[in-house]
């Protein structure tokens, strides 16, 4: 392993009923608070009218930034710090899934910035000071409630960038899995296709001796494996969303992560394809993960040949180590498209006429420090990669 510090200070709050928790938290902010939301989930499950009532037993002045969309934009950002520094927001209360939570962190961090926010999501300065703010997860994928990480899209330069700093931590989260009950067949997939790609990410390094992380690793997967199905025979399943739920923070709040640092370049493909296309997140992921998994399989063999013999039962009599990998790749696909995940860029009508730029956006992150860990990666392989997706 390599040396580490782990330091996460949010209060993870999971469970039935535990939004009753909120007004008791807020106590410890101001009472100014900007509420920040999506598209009106939360107003059709009722969940906004619980929060606004708890708002009240709080005594806050609510201000309210609606209609955050996925993949969280710039402008909206914008917005968003006008409302904090017009109206002296104290706390922002992040209501939606990892759209509306990053979007909100981008908001924290951008309304105690002298300077344009967009410096700090393209990394051009690290963020040290932002606004408290909290959330109330309504979404399992991404880990955002417990992560300081965001993810902002700039249509005007076709740009999205993951950034994030140690002020971005949300001071709380709270996860009842019953908020989760409403999110639709589709984006219960993609945030399932999400958190394993998370798992993948972390999996794929150079680092010796991290036994304890890889069985943490096929722990989560075999979890979401197992459950996937029965989640998608049941939306409403307590038992199956509250394992999702969970699996979902674990993937991607650093406890998987300690020791090393994961590959993270399918995540820099994605957020190409996906500044040039508005497509879910997880659909990109599930259609470049097993081409970037079969591109990089030389790096180690014998790493990806224990991922997908713990993922999948595969049959290795006769096979060499590389064929098994193949297989298990191939089940990988099987399994996503079995959720009704899409497999190819073709899925989303994505034809071969724009791939040299999003390769060339791709690119531009290699200045930012690196792209692949576990194998570094040039615009060719990008390219390559694209192309076996199409
Ligand atoms: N910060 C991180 O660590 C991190 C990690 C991975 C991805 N991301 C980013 O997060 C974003 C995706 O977030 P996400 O996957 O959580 O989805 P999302 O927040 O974009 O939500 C997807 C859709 O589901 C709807 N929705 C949310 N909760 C609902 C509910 N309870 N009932 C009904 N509908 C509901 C939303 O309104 C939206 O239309 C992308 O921009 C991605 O790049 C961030």
């Amino acid at each position: 392993m390599e040396n580490f510090t782990y330091h996460n200070p949010t209060k993870l709050i999971f469970g039935k009923n535990q939004l009753n928790v909120l007004s008791e938290e807020l106590k410890n902010y101001g009472k100014n608070i900007l509420l920040v939301y999506g598209g009106g989930s939360i107003k059709r499950n009722g969940l906004y009218d619980k929060v606004i009532s708890l708002l009240n037993d709080a005594e806050a002045s609510i201000f309210e930034l609606a209609g955050v969309e996925p993949n969280p934009r710039l402008s909206t950002v914008r917005k968003g710090i006008e409302i904090c520094q017009n109206e002296k927001i104290d706390f922002l209360l992040a209501v939606g899934g990892g759209s509306v939570i990053d979007c909100t962190k981008a908001i924290a961090a951008g309304a105690s910035y002298d300077g344009d926010v967009w410096d700090i999501i393209n990394k051009k300065v690290t963020a040290t000071k932002a606004l408290p703010f909290g959330t109330v997860l309504t979404l399992a994928a991404t880990g955002s409630e417990m992560n300081p990480d965001s993810v902002i899209t700039n249509w005007e330069t076709n740009e999205k960038y993951v950034w994030g700093s140690e002020v971005t931590h949300p001071k709380f989260s709270i996860l009842d899995p019953v908020n989760t009950f409403s999110v639709p067949r589709d984006q219960t997939v993609y945030g399932m296709v999400d958190m394993m790609s998370h798992v993948f990410e972390q999996y794929f390094h150079n680092v010796k001796n991290t036994k304890l992380q890889d069985r943490m690793c096929y722990s989560v997967l075999q979890t979401v494996i197992e459950t996937a199905p029965k989640l998608l025979e049941d939306l409403e399943s307590y038992e199956h969303r509250e394992t999702i739920l969970y699996s979902g923070t674990i993937a991607l709040n650093g406890t998987l992560q300690m020791g090393y640092f994961g590959d993270w370049a399918s995540h820099t493909i994605e957020h190409a394809v996906s500044a040039v296309y508005d497509i879910p997140h997880a659909g990109g992921l599930a259609i470049l993960f097993p081409n970037w998994m079969r591109h990089t399989i030389d790096q180690d063999v014998d790493r990806m040949k224990r991922l997908m013999t713990n993922m999948f039962e595969i049959e290795s009599e006769g096979k060499t180590d590389k064929e098994i990998v193949l297989e298990g790749i191939d089940k990988l696909s099987a399994f996503w498209s079995s959720l009704g995940a899409p497999s190819r860029l073709a899925d989303y009508n994505i034809g071969d006429d724009r791939l040299e730029e999003i390769a060339e956006i791709a690119a531009r992150e290699m200045e930012h420090g690196g792209f692949g860990n576990f194998k570094k990666l040039t615009k060719e392989d990008v390219l390559s990669i694209l192309h076996a997706s199409l």
